[in-house]
């Protein structure tokens, strides 16, 4: 049979492979095409990873894709007090990524939203009392100071952890005594919490507004006064090393609260005597109504402006502390309170270690929010009598912050806080607050004029 005509014109097949210049050519294609878009999809599973939640994918590689961004995103970008980030990373730090996971899309995501709602809801009640004449200052027996703020905001905040958290124990600062047997402190007391509860977006209270948005229930409510003061006596627990435990300070510094200077309400869960979420809400610090600085282990801290509206979290922005490498370059901050703390040595040690500016005062523990913020670097609080022991609510939301932010705290002798012993510290004397990267250098000065001064560590 004759082959056609287009078979004749074929040439032989030749089996085998040689690479032509063409050939080169494609490959060196294929490469450049590969080394564009691989590094695109790794950026596109990272961004993916860091906002998807915990039912997709393993929490504790999302927390560490979150740290990892966040401190590169935020570093030296602080404005003020507030880091700001923009395009994508804003995305994966705003709340309603975290909100809108149907579970928990972090470690403690749910704990930490509700206790920051729950500080955000008090902090409408300090502030309508500290816009308020009537106080209702008492003394405890302790004489320091208690106000319709300290039982009220005890009261909402239990009332939120009630309704979320019922198994868990909870230590507070306040109990009921003195208002049950004070019935028109106890109305006031009442009043200010029903206030906040039906406050609205304005600020305005139920009294007075007929636009109030009426109560959040997933943040609990207080219906009577017996049920007001069942919620205040839930903080008595004793034990802090077992289980999951929060600690309260209602109003951290209600010296400064009543003097008008700053105060906090800090609040804290500690897991086992590990605190693993920290939240403090700080009305007067910063402009235009204050902050709500926030931190759970292992994924950094944050802040964001207090919210009238408390049912809603405004978007949160990263903060680090700043990363000073020599003592000498710190501002060193301490409490107002010349009873609280030993100023006299406070001020020998900041200039023995090189430190010239005067210190930077707050009452509370804004203090540990303002070094997580950057405003200053260390803060000493060395013990004005060794008989004292510091109570675990006036350091356990702020220590984690500061952690969180790139911090160390110890106790004076250099030793860590130690929050399993109950409600107060029976292993450490006073506590030292600075950037890791001086810590060393810190710790020794402190710890040798602490030893100098108060005697070697003779606690458990
Ligand atoms: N002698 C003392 N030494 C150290 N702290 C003390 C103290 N007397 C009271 N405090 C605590 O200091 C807290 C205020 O801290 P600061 O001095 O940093 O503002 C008080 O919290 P409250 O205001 O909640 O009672 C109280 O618990």
């Amino acid at each position: 049979m004759r082959p056609s005509a287009g078979a004749a014109r074929s040439p032989p097949q030749s089996k085998v492979t040689t690479t032509t210049p063409r050939n080169k050519h494609s490959i060196s294609r294929v490469l450049i095409i590969l080394s564009i878009v691989l590094p695109v999809i790794l950026a596109i599973t990272i961004v993916g990873v860091a906002s998807t939640p915990q039912a997709v994918l393993f929490p504790r590689l999302q927390s560490f894709i979150v740290t990892r961004f966040s401190n590169t995103v935020c570093a030296n970008k602080r404005i003020g007090f507030l880091c700001l980030t923009s395009g994508p990373h804003r995305r994966i730090f705003s709340s309603r990524t975290m909100a809108t996971s149907t579970g928990a899309s972090l470690p403690f995501e749910r704990e930490r939203r509700v206790a920051e709602l729950a500080v955000q809801r008090a902090a409408v009640l300090s502030k309508a009392v500290y816009n308020s004449k009537v106080k209702g200052t008492l003394e405890k027996d302790d004489n320091s100071p208690v106000t319709i703020a300290d039982f009220g905001a005890q009261s909402l905040v239990f009332a939120s952890l009630d309704k979320n958290f019922p198994d868990d124990n909870i230590i507070g600062e306040e109990d009921s005594a003195d208002l049950r047997s004070n019935k028109e402190l106890t109305g006031l007391v009442f009043k200010a919490v029903t206030d906040a509860i039906y406050s609205n977006a304005t600020g305005q209270s139920s009294s007075s507004s007929s636009t109030s948005s009426g109560p959040v229930p997933e943040l609990g409510t207080v219906s009577n006064e017996t049920e007001m003061m069942d919620f205040i006596d839930k903080g008595r627990h004793t034990e802090s090393g077992k289980g999951r435990v929060w600690a309260l300070d209602p109003i951290d510094g209600t010296k400064g609260f009543l003097r008008g200077g700053q105060y906090a309400i800090a609040l804290a869960l500690l897991v086992d005597g590990v605190v693993e979420v920290g939240v403090l809400g700080c009305p007067n610090l910063g402009e235009d109504g204050g902050v709500l600085v926030s931190a759970v282990r292992g994924q950094g801290t944050v802040v964001r402006p207090l919210s009238s509206d408390f049912s809603t979290l405004a978007d949160p922005s990263r903060v680090t502390m700043k990363p000073i490498t020599t003592s000498s370059e710190a501002a060193f901050c301490e409490g107002v309170e010349s009873g609280h703390s030993n100023h006299n040595l406070q001020g020998k040690i900041a200039s023995g270690l090189g430190i010239t500016k005067d210190p930077v005062r707050y009452d509370s523990q804004v203090k540990y929010a303002a070094l997580a913020l950057g405003q200053a670097e260390i803060y000493l609080r060395l013990p004005t009598s060794m008989k004292y022991e510091e109570k675990i609510w006036d350091h356990a939301a702020g220590s984690l912050v500061v952690e969180e932010a790139g911090g160390a705290v110890f106790d004076m002798y250099g030793d860590k806080l130690d929050f399993t012993t109950g409600r107060t510290f029976k292993r450490n004397k006073g506590v030292i607050v600075m950037p890791k990267g001086i810590a060393e250098d810190v710790v020794r000065v402190v710890s040798e004029a602490a030893i100098e001064v108060y005697g070697a560590k003779s606690v458990l």
